[in-house]
């Protein structure tokens, strides 16, 4: 589901940073505590949603302070005359001073109080809303039995009916810095909504995080902005005023001619594959290069039928100056590959490296050594598969932590990195992550990541700085499969080769709403 957020949500705050805000925020003196105003706003939400009154709505409160979010969300729909059921996973002896509080105040309403000995009840009723307040970001341990009966129970009960479900601060079981379980178990509860708390969090829009925290929603509780720790890892959203510059470089002035705009070179397509390099050339074509080559490493095809703009050729026939290169797609690991990308690795241009050439590279430490010595552009765009042969680790080890695995490719290899895959993630060698916000599973058939790295290189090409080349091809490529599907093209069905001209509309569709001056100067 589409992520909803402001501007200043998109700045995501790792567990130990909210934990700084949380502490700096019980200090301030205001007319309600921390935990009293997330119960608001989690009312106010679910109120939102439910909108028709008298609907039986079930909080679910667990041993912590997130359970102290739910009793006080629970008091407050109870005073606004829902039928809440609270049920109760903690013991109130145990309560931190604050859920103490909460917990009082909704015991002393008119509200349905029950506990994990009433589970085959609460399983069986047909609840118009559950609020998921079991655990937040304090769960960083396997759960037991009655932990594990309750997830599968909710989960079970809401993929087969039309109950939604709210999550305060995080759907239970999901990790807050990563979108991983916090747990062996793979235990989370699978929410619509999601309502965080203080700040955004990186493991609400990657990995499983994106799967299970639903629309985001983001209240900061009130605690002062001036106290809020520079982030270094944002949401991607692309913002015309913010991003004017970057998209400048799109610009078409007037007197200006194919040489402007740059050629991409596309390197690959051996035998049987040549069809990956159609895709990446194809792309960059629409969006926008002034030339297109691709440079195949068997027979080359004579020519695109689709698009004749493209010139084909065997990469042995081409003289490489300044071309803009895209390595990778089909082009398979064979000796004559390492030999073709080595050379191609040592000109002074920029370079988008994708498939077999990441694979290449994982496997060949001197490839390593002249990848890390390259001074012009580098963008990586590795699958997870991908990063984990870069890595020498499982693919379970990168989908552990994605931004982490992203960050030390891009140290490693001292090149920007696009790690794909649901939440793309982008780094860059100073550990600076951008999370990607636009895609779709529409995107998971063979061939959008060829599409991906010709867009890339189509924006090297027109002049776009690196990091912003690598931020804008992952959104605009997401988007781009966001808006098929939108049209009904997909998710199912969908087709790498549908992706550039939607690439093209969305491209066109930016320049002209930076609205620059070139454009206003035009007569209509
Ligand atoms: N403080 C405030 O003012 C505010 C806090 N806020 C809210 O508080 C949340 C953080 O609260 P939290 O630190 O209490 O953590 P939480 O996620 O509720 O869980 C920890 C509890 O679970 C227990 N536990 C852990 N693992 C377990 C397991 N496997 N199986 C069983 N038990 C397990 C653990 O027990 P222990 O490890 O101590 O034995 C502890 O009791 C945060 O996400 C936000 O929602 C916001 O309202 C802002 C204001
Ligand atoms: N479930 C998904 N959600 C969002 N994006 C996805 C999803 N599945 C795949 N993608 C995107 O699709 C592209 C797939 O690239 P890749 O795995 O290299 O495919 P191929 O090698 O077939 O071209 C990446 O950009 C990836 O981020
Ligand atoms: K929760």
């Amino acid at each position: 589901m589409t992520t909803h957020i402001s501007p200043e949500s998109r700045s995501l705050l790792f567990c130990s940073q909210i934990r700084e805000l949380e502490s700096f925020g019980k200090t301030q003196q205001t007319e309600y505590s921390l935990m009293q105003k997330a119960g608001i706003a989690a009312a106010r939400l679910a109120a939102g949603i439910l909108q028709e009154k008298h609907l039986p709505v079930l909080i679910i409160a667990g041993p912590g302070n997130n359970g102290g979010d739910a009793c006080e969300t629970a008091a407050r729909l109870a005073m606004m005359g829902w039928h809440c059921t609270l049920l109760m996973y903690g013991e109130p002896g145990k309560y931190s001073e604050d859920t103490k509080k909460s917990y009082t105040f909704a015991s002393e309403l008119p509200l349905t109080l029950q506990g994990y000995q009433d589970l085959s009840d609460i399983l069986s009723t047909r609840w118009a809303l559950i609020i998921d307040g079991l655990f937040g970001i304090g769960l960083t341990r396997d759960m037991d039995e009655h932990y594990a009966e309750l997830i599968n129970g909710i989960n079970k009960l809401t993929v087969r009916s039309d109950t939604a479900v709210l999550a305060l601060d995080l759907p239970s079981g999901i990790n807050p810095d990563t979108g991983d379980f916090t747990n062996t178990q793979m235990l989370a509860i699978r929410a619509d909504y999601t309502l965080t708390f203080i700040a955004n969090k990186p493991g609400l829009h990657t990995a499983y995080g994106k799967d299970f925290a639903g629309k985001v929603f983001v209240d900061d509780l009130g605690i002062q902005v001036s106290k809020i720790p520079e982030s270094r890892c944002l949401l991607i959203e692309v913002d015309i005023e913010a991003d004017m510059l970057a998209l400048s470089s799109l610009r078409r002035l007037p007197n200006t001619h194919k040489g402007h705009y740059g050629h991409v070179l596309i390197i690959g397509g051996v035998q049987g594959m040549s069809g990956a390099c159609l895709l990446a050339g194809r792309s960059a074509l629409l969006a926008g290069a002034g030339k297109v080559s691709i440079g195949f490493l068997d027979a080359a095809a004579s020519f695109d039928a689709l698009h004749p703009e493209i010139m084909c050729k065997n990469i042995r026939d081409f003289t490489v100056t300044n071309e803009v290169l895209v390595a990778g797609p089909g082009m398979g690991t064979s000796h004559e590959a390492k030999k073709i990308l080595q050379d191609m690795l040592r000109k002074n241009t920029p370079i988008v490296i994708d498939a077999d050439a990441l694979n290449l590279i994982a496997a060949e430490p001197e490839l390593q050594v002249v990848l890390r010595q390259k001074t012009s552009p580098v963008i990586l765009t590795p699958h997870p598969l991908e990063a984990a042969r870069l890595l020498g680790k499982s693919i379970t080890q990168i989908q552990h932590d994605r931004l982490s695995a992203a960050k030390q490719l891009a140290t490693t290899f001292n090149a920007i990195v696009i790690l794909k895959g649901a939440g793309s993630i982008v780094s860059n060698p100073n550990g600076d992550i951008l999370i990607n916000t636009t895609g779709n599973p529409g995107l998971s058939t063979g061939g959008t990541g060829d599409v991906l790295a010709g867009l890339c290189g189509a924006l090297l090409a027109q002049g776009m700085p690196t990091i912003e080349a690598a931020k804008f091809a992952t959104w605009i490529h997401g988007k781009a499969a966001d808006e098929l599907v939108d049209s009904g093209i997909g998710p199912i069905g969908l087709c790498a080769g549908e992706l550039p001209q939607a690439i093209r509309n969305i491209l066109n569709r930016l320049v002209r709403q930076s609205d620059f001056p070139s454009q206003r100067q035009r007569p209509v």
